[in-house]
């Protein structure tokens, strides 16, 4: 595509994504699905710009006061991701001339928001909380994602996995800790991969790998996992229940359940029973009180545990709609915890990195549920295969960071009720 028509579309696509009425994953999607036209290139180009906008907007935003045009022309200008020549064939000499001295200019003694570009009520508990991290924890969250397998056992093995995967030129290496996982190197095309087409294994960050260690799921058992989603913990739980027992995937949303149908077809499970309920205190949650033996609390929050691959989740959040979250999050803890049996085990876990929708919802939880005893997660862990277990953890939770640990930020607290 000729570049001037190509950054026409980079321009309307920003407008787009810079609205935050939507996911910028869906607005992307939806765009590339309009325009036929672009090539596989051109649509990385457009993406990567696009995400490059979002992970910087504060720092790019400051730049681009300085220009001319529209904001999103002068954005996708400052944050162009495809090559130099075709920036070059679609910028006036002016606007080149604007960005040779934008790009030299120095942020090191300008305001920290320029360099974490993040918003204030979100930087500001983060620095509290991780202290002199702050800055690294900042610059993982600018790198993008890796790519984690989880290896499914019900097919394979890791070893084996890794070595079929090879053979397809697709070269992985173990997850440090899940002993599950397999880390590929670059962004392979998995989809034409025989090893994954017939199931044995999962795209699955390590972080959620360990999440469904937590549970210690065993044969024969009855387990919920209370807020399924697609299944990504479902599978992994079905497998560790070496698909005996009984697996009910609960969740209020029809359509992220009905995404889960092919993916169970390929694990090979028959163990799992997917079932839509209306809110946390349904009908089905009352008739199954007091008889699972592990119940899995995945709950909906503010995913800003996942900032590497959702940069847009730090514009799109808001103090309020987190206070909101923090109040359904209680809800739907105490509601599941209903359905664990004496001496089972309750999992309550987020990809949010804010205190008060981790700590502040379990130490909540733990004094209005006296029978509910903490469980000590290195422990957990250890007794599941995890080296070093307690590098995970903090004050017997587990905390998981990308700046330490290469993984989404994951926290997970565990209970037995007696
Ligand atoms: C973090 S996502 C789950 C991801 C999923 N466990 C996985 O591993 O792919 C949270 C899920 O909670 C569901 N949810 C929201 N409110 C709920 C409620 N009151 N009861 C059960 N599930 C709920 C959402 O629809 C969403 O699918």
């Amino acid at each position: 595509m000729n570049p001037k028509a190509l950054f026409a579309l980079c321009d309307e696509l920003l407008h787009e994504v810079l609205r935050f009425s939507q996911p910028a994953d869906s607005v992307v999607s939806s765009f590339f699905r309009r325009e036929k036209a672009l090539g596989m290139r051109e649509r990385h180009a457009l993406a990567e710009t696009v995400y490059s906008v979002l992970r910087d907007k504060i720092r790019l935003q400051y730049l681009a006061k300085s220009g001319k045009g529209s904001l999103e022309r002068r954005l996708s200008l400052l944050a162009w991701q495809g090559t130099e020549a075709f920036l070059r064939a679609a910028a006036t000499p002016e606007e080149l001339k604007w960005l040779t001295t934008a790009r030299l200019l120095s942020l090191d003694k300008q305001p920290d928001n320029l360099r974490h570009n993040l918003p204030e009520w979100l930087a500001e508990p983060l620095k509290a909380q991780v202290g002199d991290s702050f800055w690294p924890l900042v610059e993982s969250l600018r790198q993008p994602a890796g790519l984690d397998l989880r290896v499914n056992l019900l097919k394979s093995k890791r070893e084996l996995a890794q070595a079929a995967l090879a053979e397809e030129g697709i070269h992985t290496t173990p997850t440090p800790w899940s002993p599950w996982g397999l880390r590929a190197l670059g962004k392979p095309p998995l989809n034409r991969s025989n090893a994954f087409l017939r199931g044995d294994m999962e795209v699955q960050d390590e972080g959620s790998q360990l999440l469904a260690l937590l549970t210690e799921a065993k044969r024969g058992e009855m387990v919920v996992d209370f807020c399924a989603g697609a299944g990504g913990k479902t599978l992994a739980l079905g497998a560790m229940m070496r698909n005996t027992g009984r697996l009910y995937a609960f969740d209020v949303s029809a359509h992220r359940l009905a995404a889960l149908k092919p993916r169970l077809a390929r694990s090979g499970l028959s163990n799992v029973y997917p079932a839509g309920i209306a809110h946390e205190r349904d009908e089905r949650v009352k008739r199954l009180a007091g008889k699972i033996d592990r119940v899995l609390v995945d709950a909906p929050c503010s995913g800003l545990g996942t900032l590497r691959r959702n940069p847009d989740l730090k514009w799109r959040q808001s103090p309020e709609a987190i206070a909101e979250m923090t109040a359904k999050q209680g809800a739907i803890l105490a509601s599941a915890a209903r359905l664990v049996k004496s001496g089972g085990r309750l999992v309550y876990a987020t990809c949010s990195l804010l205190r008060a929708e981790n700590e502040e919802i379990a130490d909540a939880f733990a004094a209005a549920h006296p029978d509910f005893v903490p469980v000590d997660v290195a422990e957990v862990l250890a007794r599941q295969g995890v080296a070093n277990a307690t590098e995970l953890t903090d004050a017997g939770h587990l905390r998981l960071w990308p700046h330490r640990h290469g993984t989404d930020g994951f926290f997970a607290a565990v209970w037995q009720r007696r």
